[in-house]
């Protein structure tokens, strides 16, 4: 069943189209992970924004969920600074603070101890936690995240990552982020979007597959000249290189020459970098 159908979506504020899908329908469907991907101002928020009808748009969406089963962490929050945590869990739970049920919620999600506390005075990974809390309050069915671990340190990404992973059973989730290990870890499909325009949207592995992505190898980009004859092309990437590997014969092929050299490598079964410079590469976005 679908969750969201888009036909024709468009957006213009005053005379600039910031996402036109036009002639283009997406089908969101009940248990989807969908990782949004694309740079900034690719019309991700803006995506999300059509969702959940806070912008006006042209062409038709559907929605086959009410807007209480949705639990919604936008980028700007809207949270006065001021208001301390216990105040504001109170006014969303629309529950005493000292509710059983409530306090052992608060106790799984580690905010029990900030309740005290201005909004403003959180850390990162705290804010990030209480959010998290008040959005899966009600057990909604269908979680939007716009950049959920953005701004954390390492660790508390990794932790934020690790909850998310035990929480979205069963559940629709899109994911707005700029991190890869995010959409490898969570998702089943990605949505790619550029200067406004959907340049793809699919399950993850036939977008592998339909790239002609079966593993990479990135190597420093001195060491590259090893695999110069054997490809016409490496993606650069910092001081390193990028190779793509179309088959299971091309990657054993490159594996004896790198093995054969002695020189160091990394190696990805699914590498979201070479997917993404690939598709705006065919797309002829560059
Ligand atoms: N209210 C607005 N008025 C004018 N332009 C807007 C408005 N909202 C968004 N835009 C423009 O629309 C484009 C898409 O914005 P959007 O926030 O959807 O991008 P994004 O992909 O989420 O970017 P980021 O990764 O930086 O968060 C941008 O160029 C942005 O400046």
């Amino acid at each position: 069943m679908d969750i969201f159908s888009l036909e024709n979506v468009r957006v213009r504020i005053k005379d600039k189209m910031i996402l036109d899908l036009k002639n283009r329908s997406i089908h969101i469907s009940k248990g989807d992970v969908i990782g949004i991907i694309g740079e900034n101002g690719a019309g991700k928020t803006t995506f999300i924004r059509v969702l959940l009808d806070l912008i006006k748009f042209e062409g038709k969406v559907e929605r086959n969920i009410s807007f209480q089963s949705i639990g919604v962490q936008m980028q700007k929050n809207g949270f006065s600074g001021l208001i301390k945590v216990y105040e504001l869990i109170s006014f969303i739970c629309n529950s005493s603070i000292k509710d059983k049920q409530l306090t052992e919620k608060m106790r799984d999600f580690q905010i029990d101890h900030l309740l005290n506390k201005r909004v403003e005075s959180l850390s990162g990974g705290e804010l990030q936690r209480l959010t998290l809390f008040l959005v899966m309050y009600h057990d909604p069915d269908v979680l939007i995240f716009d950049e959920i671990t953005t701004g954390l340190d390492y660790q508390t990404r990794k932790s934020v990552l690790n909850y998310l992973k035990k929480i979205i059973n069963n559940k629709t989730v899109l994911m707005v982020t700029h991190y890869y290990e995010e959409i490898e870890k969570l998702a089943n499909k990605l949505l790619i979007l550029h200067q406004g325009r959907l340049l793809d949207y699919g399950f993850i592995d036939s977008l592998f597959e339909k790239y002609e992505i079966f593993s990479t190898f990135t190597l420093k980009k001195d060491d590259f000249s090893l695999l110069e004859e054997t490809t016409d092309k490496g993606y650069a990437f910092e001081d390193k290189v990028v190779v793509i590997n179309r088959s299971k014969k091309e990657e054993d092929k490159r594996l004896q020459i790198i093995q054969k050299s002695n020189c160091t490598y990394d190696y990805k079964k699914k590498d979201f970098y070479s997917l993404y410079k690939k598709i705006i590469e065919q797309k002829g976005v560059i």
